[in-house]
């Protein structure tokens, strides 16, 4: 094993929370990460005037100098609870700490499909007034994963093929996911990313459960959100 996959390894953590504890926890970090996302949405479209910039960098600053008094080096990781609940808080796609995250929640059935309502404002724009190509690849990489994941086939992404077929307007989105097959250790997983016109963006992935997790519980080593 090389000593990348073993430090990647050390952040998948068992740290025993109780729900109670990981409900408190989501309770106390899901609306300052739904706050801060709606402040990168407010700062790349204010208009207001000059000083009332500099004033609310100000108070940005402030929160930030709070915030960093205690702080995990990063990256989150992902973590299980007492229960075997598990928080990929971190996630790029769908994190409940991370603003970042457009976010999605994604629904899945243990028969291996996916799928997820979700929204896309201004700060995930490419070309004027749609959405940016990498972030569509961003949503359908998680959900399509969440589908092979859900029906125990999980995988890190080996190969994601994508086919812009319109372009995909910002605003209300729909993705969904379902597992075509399973080879051996590679999960093959079709779906599709409309908007309210039809399908934007259709994709294949193949997922393949990497060396090192083979043999493993398939729970221990994927990665929900
Ligand atoms: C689990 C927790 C996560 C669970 C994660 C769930 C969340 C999903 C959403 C987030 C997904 C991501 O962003 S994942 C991040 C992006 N992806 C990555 O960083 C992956 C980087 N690449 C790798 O780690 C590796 O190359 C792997 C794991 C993909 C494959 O390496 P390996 O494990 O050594 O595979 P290996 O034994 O050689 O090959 C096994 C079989 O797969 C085929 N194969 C090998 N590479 C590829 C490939 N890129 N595309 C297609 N097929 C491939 C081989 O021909 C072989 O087929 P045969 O001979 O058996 O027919």
């Amino acid at each position: 094993m090389t000593d990348s996959i073993a430090r990647q390894q050390l952040l998948y953590v068992q740290d025993q929370a109780s729900d109670d504890e990981i409900a408190r926890q989501a309770e106390l970090y899901g609306p300052l990460t739904d706050s801060v996302r709606e402040l990168i949405e407010v700062a790349l479209l204010t208009e207001v005037d000059d000083p009332e910039v500099r004033a609310a960098l100000e108070h940005i600053e402030s929160a930030k100098r709070l915030l960093r008094q205690r702080i995990n080096p990063g990256p989150y990781g992902v973590r299980w609870g007492a229960s075997g609940q598990k928080r990929a808080w971190g996630n790029a796609a769908a994190g409940l700490r991370n603003a970042v995250a457009p976010p999605l929640i994604v629904e899945c059935d243990p028969d291996g499909r996916a799928r997820v309502d979700f929204h896309l404002g201004s700060a995930y724009e490419g070309p004027a007034g749609l959405t940016h190509g990498g972030v569509s690849a961003l949503v359908l990489d998680q959900v399509l994963g969440a589908a092979a994941e859900a029906a125990g086939a999980p995988g890190m992404t080996g190969t994601l093929t994508l086919r812009y077929r319109r372009p995909t307007p910002l605003g209300a989105l729909h993705a969904e996911a379902r597992i075509d097959r399973v080879e051996g250790v590679k999960t093959i997983v079709t779906g599709h990313l409309s908007g309210p016109d039809g399908v934007c963006v259709e994709a294949e992935g193949v997922f393949i459960l990497p060396r090192w997790a083979r043999g493993k519980d398939s729970a221990a080593v994927s990665d929900p959100a």
